[in-house]
């Protein structure tokens, strides 16, 4: 910001305040309608958004950027993620996740059979979406300059397999992190490909971001739910639901409280998005025993110890071991 405008603003600042303390007098005996310019609480202005973008993602808690990732990128994501499969590439620290239904088969699995790798934190190939500049400019405008990759995912949504399993409940991914403040946390998903309803795009309830963090717990899918799909149980159906469709390097950007889901895939192709949790690093972590996140803490736990031998790791330090800085300083997180 130059100074000038830094001054503008310091002013601004000023008369916010004191109009508030006239409408507080006691002795003005008036009442005021005056109401001091809103502040915008869910963005901050970096001269990248345009007024428009960023009232649309206050109101509704996400923001859609066409054509943001190049095609030869999106090429290059995709082979080194069929490399993964192929297991011509091994790293520390990848989950790999296969479809319920496929897993809980007698199907021999290969390479189609992964439905997400996640924690790709310690790929540079893949690590890389995480660190593209043109994607660093948006994310700045929700978390501010110091910036720490938290979570990693290549999403291959499998033709669904006839049990409804490829769904991913409604949820908020604030669920799942134990960090805060939620506002300077956001998503950016990416679309490696067409997506749309037929192979289970995006399907956002707009403005819920304005909420709180809700109880989450596993739906009562007769077919089966994967593991740690928690969801919401009692959102409002009858509240909108946009469905997000998006051509292939489109990226959307959304608030953690955001109540999202996917459809199922009822495409004979893998739907393919890569996606990264960015938070600024100024956020802290909380302890969350004793609050409605106690059930996710202890699934982790669970694969903490069953996977990598570590017992009653607590869900905040497997999160400061896998969060990678990818812009400013590393001051908390
Ligand atoms: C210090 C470092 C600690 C690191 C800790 C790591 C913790 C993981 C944290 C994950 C955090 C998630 C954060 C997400 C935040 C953003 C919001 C995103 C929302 C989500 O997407 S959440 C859903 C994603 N969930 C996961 O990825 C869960 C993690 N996955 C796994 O742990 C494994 O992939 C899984 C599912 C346990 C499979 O393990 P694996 O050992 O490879 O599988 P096996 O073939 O040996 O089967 C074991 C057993 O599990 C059954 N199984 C397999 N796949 C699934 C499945 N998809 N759903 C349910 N059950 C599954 C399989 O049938 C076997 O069962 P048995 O009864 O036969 O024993
Ligand atoms: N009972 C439910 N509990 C939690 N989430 C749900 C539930 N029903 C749907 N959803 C979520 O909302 C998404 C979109 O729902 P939508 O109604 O369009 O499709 P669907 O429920 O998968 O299939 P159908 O077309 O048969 O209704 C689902 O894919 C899922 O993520
Ligand atoms: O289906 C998808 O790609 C989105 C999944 C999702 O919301 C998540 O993993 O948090
Ligand atoms: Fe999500
Ligand atoms: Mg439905």
């Amino acid at each position: 910001m130059s100074r000038s405008a830094e001054r503008l603003r310091m002013v601004i600042n000023h008369l916010d305040r004191a109009t508030a303390s006239i409408r507080a007098s006691p002795t003005s005996g008036q009442t005021f309608t005056y109401r001091p310019p809103q502040k915008l609480r869910y963005s901050f202005d970096t001269g990248m958004l345009t007024p428009e973008q960023r009232l649309f993602y206050e109101e509704n808690g996400f923001l859609l950027i066409k054509n943001l990732v190049s095609e030869a990128d999106i090429e290059r994501f995709r082979q080194e993620f069929e490399r993964i499969c192929r297991q011509e590439v091994t790293l520390p620290g990848l989950l790999v996740m296969r479809d319920v239904a496929i897993a809980k088969s007698e199907f021999v699995p290969d390479e189609r059979a992964v439905s997400k790798l996640q924690d790709f934190q310690e790929n540079p190939e893949l690590f890389r979406y995480c660190a593209l500049p043109q994607i660093l400019k948006y994310v700045e405008c929700f978390t501010g300059p110091n910036i720490m990759a938290m979570h990693t995912m290549l999403i291959n949504k499998p033709p669904d397999a006839g049990k409804k399993t490829s769904r991913h409940p409604m949820h908020q991914d604030l669920h799942y992190f134990p960090f805060r403040p939620s506002d300077h946390i956001v998503c950016a998903w990416t679309a490696m490909e067409k997506v749309n309803r037929q192979n289970g795009c995006l399907v956002v309830l707009p403005g819920t971001h304005k909420g709180t963090l809700q109880e989450h717990n596993y739906p009562d899918w007769e077919g089966g739910v994967n593991k740690m799909y928690h969801g919401i149980r009692d959102y409002d159906p009858n509240q909108p639901r946009m469905y997000v469709e998006m051509e292939k390097g489109d990226t959307v950007f959304f608030h953690p409280l955001l109540i999202h889901g996917s459809g199922m895939n009822q495409m004979q192709g893998f739907r393919k998005a890569i996606s990264c949790h960015y938070a600024s690093s100024d956020c802290y972590y909380i302890d969350v025993r004793g609050t409605t996140q106690e059930n996710i803490e202890n699934e982790v736990q669970e694969i903490a110890g069953k996977k990598y031998g570590i017992n009653e790791v607590a869900l905040k330090d497997t999160w400061a071991f896998r969060g990678r800085l990818v812009q400013g300083e590393r001051t908390s997180l």
